[in-house]
């Protein structure tokens, strides 16, 4: 009798592969065709929500940077902190309230928000994606004028409301977020914006990773939050949108509450501006940002198509 050879016959235990391994294969395929469209492209990825304040989803969210980046995508992450700025400025004794989803931001309150998104929330992002394998650079709208901005107030109710050091992005000088990516690294970018006499004002991260999806020419802006979506009627929850287009969405905003407001605007900002698409996603949902590429989820806006 002639002993079988270990390398031509089958192990008995990898005969029948189990089915989840075969699962596993089979979206392996299938996520080639979006691994295609995207590879070489640019994604803006706003961090926020839940999975900004839970250890596993931060971890997963970070690994899921490093897979992109692996993959040939170049993935550029905009981090919120909303909750981290929160807890500092209440341990500082310095108050602080939103309106229309915005911070107003005092005098007292300003070089807070930098200390925490700056100082703190970027640089941690940074080393999580340093710990699952990628490489990443922190960077501040103030770094080499990435951004401009200037001072903005918002309407509440039809009364103008002063918001003090908050600011639209107006400016982008994308060259620094260029060159990090360049080196085959990913950048975290903080929402701190200079004005025009260099005053540090507090951008809304979603609207700031707008701005830059826009200035990158960046192929989709996803933005992880903490519900499953944008919905028509709050808090309805049968009232999901899947799929919205810029004109459908302009008409929706004046309706939409608190922090939908600055998100929801954001998306349009980046279609009009020519991203060809923007998504919010639920972060609740570990790797969210890699089963949406799989698996489309929560809502996506489009530019309005064009009639025929
Ligand atoms: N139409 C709406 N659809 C979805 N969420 C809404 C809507 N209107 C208000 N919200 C609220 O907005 C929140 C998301 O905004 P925000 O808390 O600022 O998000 P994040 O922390 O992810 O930046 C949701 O958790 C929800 O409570
Ligand atoms: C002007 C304004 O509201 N700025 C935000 C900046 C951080 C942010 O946007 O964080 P999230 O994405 O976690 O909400 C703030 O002060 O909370």
């Amino acid at each position: 009798m002639t002993e079988p050879h270990p390398e031509t016959e089958p192990h008995p235990e990898t005969e029948t592969p189990a089915s989840d391994a075969v699962a596993k294969a089979a979206a392996l395929v299938e996520s080639l065709a979006w691994l295609r469209s995207l590879r070489g492209r640019i994604v803006v990825v706003k961090f926020g929500g839940n999975a900004m304040v839970d250890d596993a989803l931060k971890h997963d969210f970070a690994a899921d940077m490093v897979y992109l980046r692996e993959v040939g995508v170049l993935p550029v992450v905009v981090h919120g902190g909303g909750p981290q700025i929160s807890a500092a400025l209440a341990a500082r004794g310095i108050p602080s309230e939103f309106r229309g989803g915005l911070r107003v931001t005092t005098a007292a309150a300003i070089g807070v928000v930098r200390d925490v998104l700056a100082g703190a929330v970027g640089p941690e992002l940074a080393s999580l994606i340093a710990a699952a394998g990628g490489s990443a650079q922190p960077v501040s709208g103030e770094t080499d004028g990435l951004f401009v901005g200037t001072r903005r107030g918002t309407i509440v109710d039809g009364e103008e409301v002063d918001l003090g050091f908050v600011g639209d992005v107006t400016a982008v000088n994308p060259a620094v977020v260029r060159a990090i990516l360049e080196a085959g690294q990913i950048p975290v970018v903080s929402s701190i914006a200079p004005d025009a006499d260099g005053q540090a004002l507090n951008v809304n991260a979603d609207s700031a990773a707008a701005s830059l999806a826009v200035a990158l020419g960046a192929e989709k802006l996803v933005i992880l939050t903490d519900v499953a979506g944008l919905y028509r009627d709050w808090p309805d929850r049968a009232s999901l949108v899947s799929a919205i287009d810029a004109t459908d969405l302009t008409a929706l905003l004046p309706t939409l509450e608190s922090g939908m407001i600055p998100k929801m605007t954001a998306c349009l900002e980046a279609v009009d501006g020519g991203v060809p698409v923007a998504t919010i996603i639920d972060g609740r949902i570990p790797h969210s940002v890699l089963l949406e590429a799989f698996a489309p989820s929560g809502t996506t806006v489009v530019p309005t198509p064009e009639k025929s």
